[in-house]
């Protein structure tokens, strides 16, 4: 077993229960765990010594929301909508043939530069999807090229979003038929999860139900998009399947909060214990690159609702995989606190994922995934945006960045 001393921390955000910020701080990595974590004159000795010379320690970021299987582009339509059109659900579509059209090579190397940019990034555990294949044989082979980039440890959850679109010339209810049946018999293998765009122009609440119900069966955990375009059943499905996450929550009733608030009840925040309840995902990004109101973020967490900050990667609505600018933004616009931001992009991620017994945070036999800033504080996220402050990147205890 080799260690590594981290030390010269001028701050350590840990994300632990008591949510911890320690100054002067050091970190002993050993394998792939955190083995010890406190004052950096306290430090044990270890195999290996590494100074940070000062800068901001941080847990990498848990990206519990992206769309990395994609080619095309789509550009054109986000101009128009910076001219005033608004967002719809059919632009699906189009990247839909740009990725059928794309071999096994040029799509692996499409998802290998995103993976690769997340990181670089900061970000250390990642979810993405399926989702612009849309036929049983589309939707296999993309579920098959994740599973494999997991194997090889580059993206960390896959999730199966065959109903994200009823793809152009086919009848709803005859490719749902397709979906809970041999679509998804033949990814259930490679996936993890099981997601459903519920909203206005995909799928409505009965058709989610159908198929959040045939994932279940197959063994897969529940997590779905919703009130994303309008206020609908998303929220309310989301909760009724108890879902592990549901995200964009843009547009949410007084009812949909309290469903949400009912579902933490069994967890105790102050201690992150207990049983965890439906995570309520907003996506910065995705809501300023579709003018949408930003996700109340703010009132969700007051209302006692653990929220995730993802950065939705994917062609149509967000591209970017950029974790701190999510981050920024949510401190900026969103009003959270530095503290609630970084917590809802760490830890509130590892909970829509129900890896927060793993990842998420820093503390002794979790995984060492760190992120270095090139800043003595995490508030230069919010303070400086924009800027490359991604220093260094430690990912399961390996030096990635
Ligand atoms: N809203 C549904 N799915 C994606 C957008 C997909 C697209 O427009 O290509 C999202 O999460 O925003
Ligand atoms: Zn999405």
């Amino acid at each position: 077993m080799r260690s590594t001393l981290i030390t010269d921390i001028a701050e350590l955000t840990t994300v632990d229960p008591e949510g911890r910020v320690l100054t002067d701080a050091a970190v002993v990595v050993e394998d792939e765990r955190i083995a010890w974590i406190g004052p950096a004159a306290d430090a044990p000795d270890a195999d290996d010594r590494v100074s940070v010379e000062g800068r901001a320690v941080l847990p990498g970021w848990v990206d519990s929301h992206t769309h990395l299987v994609f080619d095309g582009d789509r550009s054109a339509e986000f101009e128009a909508r910076m001219a005033g059109e608004s967002y719809a659900a059919g632009g699906i579509g189009v990247t839909t043939s740009a990725t059928r059209a794309a071999s096994d090579d040029r799509l692996a190397e499409l998802v290998r530069g995103r993976v690769a940019d997340a990181v670089a990034g900061g970000t250390t555990y990642l979810e993405t999807k399926t989702g612009y294949g849309l036929t049983v044989e589309e939707e296999a082979r993309h579920a098959r090229l994740l599973a494999g980039l997991r194997e090889e440890g580059l993206v960390d959850e896959v999730t199966f979003l065959g109903a994200h679109l009823v793809p152009p010339g086919r009848d709803a209810e005859d490719y749902l038929d397709d979906v809970v049946g041999p679509m998804l018999e033949a990814v259930r293998e490679h996936a993890g999860w099981v997601d459903v765009f519920c909203d206005t122009g995909a799928f409505d609440a009965e058709q989610t139900r159908r198929v959040l119900a045939a994932g279940v069966a197959a063994g897969l955990g529940v997590r779905l998009h919703g009130n994303q375009i309008e206020q609908g059943p998303g929220v309310g499905v989301a909760v009724e399947f108890g879902a592990a996450s549901v995200d964009h929550v843009n547009h949410l009733s007084d009812t949909d909060v309290e469903a949400l608030a009912g579902t933490w009840t069994g967890w105790d925040r102050a201690s992150a214990t207990g049983t965890p309840g439906t995570v309520a995902g907003c996506l910065p990004a995705c809501d300023l690159s579709t003018r949408a109101p930003l996700a109340p973020a703010r009132r969700l967490l007051d209302a006692g609702i653990e929220v995730s900050l993802a950065s939705n990667c994917n062609p149509g609505t967000s591209y970017t995989t950029s974790m701190n600018f999510n981050v920024g933004t949510a401190v900026l616009q969103m009003h959270l606190t530095l503290a609630e931001a970084v917590r809802a992009a760490t830890l509130g991620g590892a909970l829509g994922l129900r890896t927060q017994d793993r990842v998420g945070s820093l503390e002794v036999g979790k995984r060492a995934d760190l992120h270095v800033l090139d800043a003595p504080a995490a508030i230069h996220l919010a303070y400086r945006p924009g800027m490359p402050l991604t220093h260094a990147v430690w990912r399961a205890g390996r030096r990635a960045v």
